[in-house]
């Protein structure tokens, strides 16, 4: 028999409950012990979702807290020294790593966190010593959880992040020079006992993540491989058996890694992604392993194509036979919103087209069974048919009127009338700007006053008017704080957004949205991304009416703040019917209306936040990248070069890595670029002086995404590391990233200190000249 299996399924619940529950026992609302709770009811409540739907494989240990990797760094005992000193309880530990803890006489920083691949969500970086050990931790959190479930009755198959991906994608801590690859035989053992504990729970086999074969490795990284699995192999029946994952590309490139798992019982591949790559994979496993077949998209919320599925289903079959086929979501389902039956606000035609995890978890039932019995599911087979059917055939999909715009591009459009220093010299004059120049990256704290407005209004209960009034209200505030902080260049605070790209998809023809399709971001912070569904343009300008008013109301420059092209396609649900390079082309002619529109409104600095850019850039070096990189940066520039050479335009991207890829982040053009750096080495902005960049950068100097308010000196030490890579008339001074989820006790006393040290440098090289 064919087997079902989901890699993994969302944490949040069906109303966000676990976000809820984590921000009230944060807020001191509710008891460790009630968190713990909740916690267990939503593993209980998903884990039942998967049985009902006859999944026959299903995950524990996909459920965290806070992030899954961060519970691998609990679990294998490989806690930073200034985390396990304060004595906190595990729990309250853990949420230190991840958000910081301020609280009680301590004070400790957040470990860095990243992007999980080519993903929006986050993970928490391991961070690793020079003389790092590891352990198991007491009471491991996979076998508990593997326990909790038997005890309720479901037989799950735990997920662990694999020993090489764990140390692969974690890296030394400041002040430590490890390779953490180089620790792999310290966590072995570890691992193998870890193993062997949740095979005396019950545990028959266990999902092994190994996402970073899909990367292009190390050679260190790959040769780690072979002494792990086979460590694993070696302990042979005390163990489960193993289905090592991989997923988000194709391994092809890695086949000589293969052998080392030999010993494994199968192999999960992303057949989404890369369908290419089955026939290949088909040929490599042994002779008795088993394919875990990804062909339910654990990334897009599009209803699955079952007449496609059954095609790759039945070649696998077909060489290996139905017992060694299982059919799988092609990832975790974390990336997918809980449930599509939540959502009572879609037009009935296109809710058609749509599944969410809940039906995914049905869809991956209904193929495993339509493998060998088409007739027992036959109603499914053309229900699907039908649907995939109705969608080829809308009407929706296709403006023939933005087809026409894309056919008339010109390169021309794609550059600024001059070059930077013609440029700079004009905006110079214009906003007379000093050195060192103050700016935010856009929002200010979206307090609950703001969200409880914005919900009355969505639900009708304030007029139109009422509203706007109350959004004027607030950027008069976020004026009046940026006036009493003296910064340099205002933002209006973006109180009238629910989100960076959700509010452009509810204001663009083409898209469709949603109202409870919630996935997790970060921590407990979720997104609502919109989903493309047709060809995209602009009915009417987006922005200008807040950006025009908090300019009204302000004395310094105020700057416009929109997403840019590509961060608008990346976080949302694209279309998987139409190239990506297409709907982003179509996303930039709509953004480049409303930068004109801006600045013909008197806006003259103007922002484009592209903070997507680098998740999208293909995971691995080549030709794929470059393309990718090519009509990226082409949107942007379309986006943006039709201003003024006096229009400031900025740009904002929330990492730091573009070592690999500068060459584009220099070719976007941007006047000035904010950056993410609190939390990585200064050293990474060597390349700007390296590659002799010549445009305005202000690397962040604090980290956002933790409520923890630095001190002064942490400011001007942080400006005097990046003075040793960048020129004083290069740098601006702004947080990492913008500050909606802030308090605003929190800003101001982070913004006051950032004020003050910008200008305690301004003085100083002001004596200098
Ligand atoms: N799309 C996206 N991706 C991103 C980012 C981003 O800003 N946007 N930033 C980076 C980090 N990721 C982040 C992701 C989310 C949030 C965030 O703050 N999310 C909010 C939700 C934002 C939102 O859409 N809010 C809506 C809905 C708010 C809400 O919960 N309303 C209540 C009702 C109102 C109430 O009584 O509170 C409800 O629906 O139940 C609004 O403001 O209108 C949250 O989780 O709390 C922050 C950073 C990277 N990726
Ligand atoms: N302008 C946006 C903000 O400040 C940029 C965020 S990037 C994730 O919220
Ligand atoms: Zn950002």
């Amino acid at each position: 028999m064919v087997q079902s299996s989901v890699l993994g399924f969302p944490r949040m619940g069906v109303l966000r409950d676990l976000k809820k529950a984590n921000e009230a026992y944060w807020a001191d609302k509710i008891s460790q012990e009630a968190l713990l709770a909740e916690g267990k009811r939503l593993r209980l409540a998903h884990w039942k979702i998967q049985k009902d739907a006859g999944v026959d494989i299903i995950p524990s240990n996909d459920f965290a807290h806070y992030d899954h990797v961060l519970d691998h760094i609990q679990l294998f005992n490989a806690v930073p020294e200034r985390y396990t000193s304060q004595k906190l309880s595990p729990l309250d530990e853990y949420f230190a790593m991840g958000r910081g803890h301020q609280k009680g006489g301590v004070d400790v920083p957040a470990l860095e966190m990243v992007k999980w691949f080519d993903s929006n969500y986050h993970y928490v970086k391991p961070t690793l010593q020079d003389n790092q050990t590891f352990s198991l931790a007491k009471d491991p959190k996979p076998v508990r959880e593997f326990l909790e479930a038997k005890e309720a009755g479901f037989q799950t198959r735990p997920v662990l992040v694999g020993p090489v991906s764990f140390l692969a994608l974690g890296k030394a801590d400041r002040g430590s020079s490890v390779d953490p690859i180089t620790l792999l035989d310290k966590l072995v053992p570890v691992y193998v006992e870890l193993l062997k504990q949740l095979k005396a729970a019950g545990a028959e086999s266990v999902q092994i993540d190994e996402p970073v074969l899909v990367f292009d490795l190390r050679p260190e990284v790959k040769a780690a491989f072979k002494p792990a699995y086979e460590a694993i192999a070696a302990a042979g029946d005390a163990v489960p058996k193993v289905i090592v994952a991989t997923y988000f590309g194709d391994i092809v490139h890695n086949f000589d890694v293969l052998p080392a798992f030999s010993g494994a019982a199968g192999l999960h591949v992303d057949l989404v992604r890369n369908p290419e790559q089955l026939e290949p994979v088909l040929k490599q496993l042994g002779p008795n392993q088993i394919l875990s077949a990804g062909v339910v998209d654990g990334r897009n919320i599009w209803k699955n194509d079952f007449a496609k599925s059954l095609e790759i289903l039945q070649t696998a079959v077909k060489a290996l036979g139905p017992e060694r086929v299982i059919v799988a979501t092609s990832s975790s389902l974390i990336h997918t919103p809980h449930t599509l039956a939540s959502e009572k606000k879609l037009p009935s035609d296109v809710y058609e087209w749509f599944s969410f995890a809940v039906e995914k978890v049905k869809e991956v039932a209904t193929l495993a069974k339509a493998v060998t019995e088409p007739d027992a599911v036959k109603a499914e087979l053309e229900a699907n048919a039908a649907a995939i059917k109705a969608r080829t055939d809308s009407k929706r999909t296709n403006d023939p009127a933005v087809k026409e715009r894309q056919a008339q591009v010109t390169p021309e459009q794609h550059n600024r009338k001059a070059p930077f220093n013609t440029r700079y010299a004009e905006q110079k004059k214009h906003l007379s700007l000093p050195l060192f120049p103050t700016t935010t990256i856009g929002s200010f704290p979206q307090t609950s006053e703001i969200r409880v407005q914005r919900n009355k209004f969505t639900k009708g209960e304030i007029s139109a008017e009422e509203y706007e009034r109350f959004i004027e209200k607030e950027i008069e505030l976020a004026v009046k704080i940026q006036d009493e902080l003296d910064l340099d260049v205002y933002v209006h605070g973006e109180p009238e957004r629910n989100d960076m790209v959700q509010y452009f998809g509810e204001r663009l023809n083409g898209y469709v949205f949603t109202t409870h399709a919630w996935v997790q971001s970060y921590g407990s912070r979720c997104v609502r991304p919109p989903i493309i569904v047709g060809d995209i343009s602009r009915p009417a300008p987006m922005t200008v009416k807040e950006s025009k008013y908090a300019a009204s109301i302000s004395k310094k420059p105020m700057k416009g703040m929109l997403t840019g092209p590509v961060t608008c396609l990346r976080w949302s649900f694209p279309r998987v019917d139409v190239h990506q390079s297409v709907q982003c082309q179509q996303l930039a002619l709509a953004l480049r209306d409303e930068v004109v529109d801006l600045e013909k409104n008197g806006i003259y600095v103007i922002q484009v936040d592209e903070p997507a850019l680098r998740e999208g850039l293909p995971l691995r070096k080549g030709q794929e990248r470059e393309a990718y990189l090519k009509w990226a940066v082409d949107s942007f520039k379309l986006a943006t070069a039709g201003v003024e050479n006096s229009t400031q335009i900025h740009s904002h991207f929330c990492y730091s890595e573009f070592q690999d890829f500068f060459h584009a982040i220099a070719a976007l053009d941007a006047d000035v670029l904010s950056i993410e750096n609190s939390k990585s080495d200064a050293k990474l902005l060597k390349v700007f002086i390296d590659e002799e960049y010549p445009r305005h950068i202000g690397p962040g100097v604090y980290d956002i995404h933790s409520p923890r308010v630095p001190t002064l000196e942490e400011f001007k030490q942080r400006i005097e590391e990046m003075l040793a890579y960048l020129k004083p008339e290069q740098l601006w001074i702004n947080p990492d990233c913008g500050l909606k989820t802030r308090k605003w006790d929190e800003v101001k006393g982070a913004l006051s200190h950032m004020v003050e040290a910008a200008k305690y440098f301004r003085e100083k090289y002001a004596n200098k000249a």
